[in-house]
């Protein structure tokens, strides 16, 4: 479910839109020909209160949306923006296997984190994710894995609005073939043109290294909410 979020741009859009319904309600208020003339001193006294009073209610208004949470609703604040999830596209199975201990390491720092099949996902699900672990394996020849042929057709198939999102990325692939991590590069590619932001350099495992795959682990680490 989509829910509305009052940003900067929905603020001064709403702003906006109050003081020209305000203007062309004055406007219509002072029908006739205007009066050019030096104000007197009670009629300035009187703009610079009006200009006080508008001051106050847009800092009123600016600082009750985008203040830290209370108490109350802090917990609730928090979940939505530490939205982490571990999204994996396998063909035989290792990449999903590496998902579920790249949970286990995570789960203290990020305790409500998910693990989603890259078939499972949506676009609106991850521009609204904060912090996104792929881990993605090539097939056939420099192919998607069957499960992420439509999402790499469909979702990738041009560069989306994942500005707010922060990733990783450990690509699993056989350097005895010709397309190297070939899906892992395209998703890479796809993300860093979507404006999404790398956490650490992309890390590709050559036929199941341990090393690389020790490498993913310890960088997996150092993230936190
Ligand atoms: C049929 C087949 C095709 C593959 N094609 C590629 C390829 O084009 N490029 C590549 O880098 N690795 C390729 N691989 C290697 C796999 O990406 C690698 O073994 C990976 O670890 C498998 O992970 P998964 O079990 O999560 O699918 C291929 C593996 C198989 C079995």
């Amino acid at each position: 479910m989509m829910l509305f979020h009052w940003n900067s741009k929905r603020v001064n859009g709403t702003l906006l839109l109050i003081l020209s319904v305000i203007a062309l309600g004055l406007a219509y208020w002072n029908e006739g020909p205007w009066l050019v003339a030096t104000p007197m001193s009670d009629r300035i006294s009187l703009a610079i209160g009006v200009a006080a009073v508008y001051l106050a209610t847009l800092g009123w208004f600016l600082a009750s949306f985008s203040s830290t949470p209370s108490k109350a609703s802090g917990k609730l604040a928090l979940q939505a923006r530490v939205d982490a999830r571990v999204i994996y596209a396998t063909e035989t199975g290792f990449a999903k296997e590496l998902s579920q201990q790249t949970v286990s390491r995570l789960r203290k720092s990020f305790p409500n984190l998910e693990m989603l099949p890259i078939d499972a996902v949506s676009i609106d699900s991850l521009a609204n994710a904060s912090t996104v672990f792929f881990i993605a394996s090539t097939a056939g020849e420099g192919e998607p894995p069957g499960h992420a042929v439509d999402f790499s057709l469909e979702v990738m198939g041009r560069p989306q609005p994942l500005t707010s999102l922060r990733y990783a990325l450990l690509a699993l692939g056989d350097s005895s073939y010709d397309e190297y991590c070939a899906f892992g590069r395209q998703l890479d590619q796809w993300l860093q043109s979507s404006g999404a932001s790398r956490m650490f350099k992309t890390i590709d495992v050559d036929d199941g290294d341990d090393k690389a795959v020790n490498q993913w682990f310890s960088e997996v680490a150092k993230i936190h909410a």
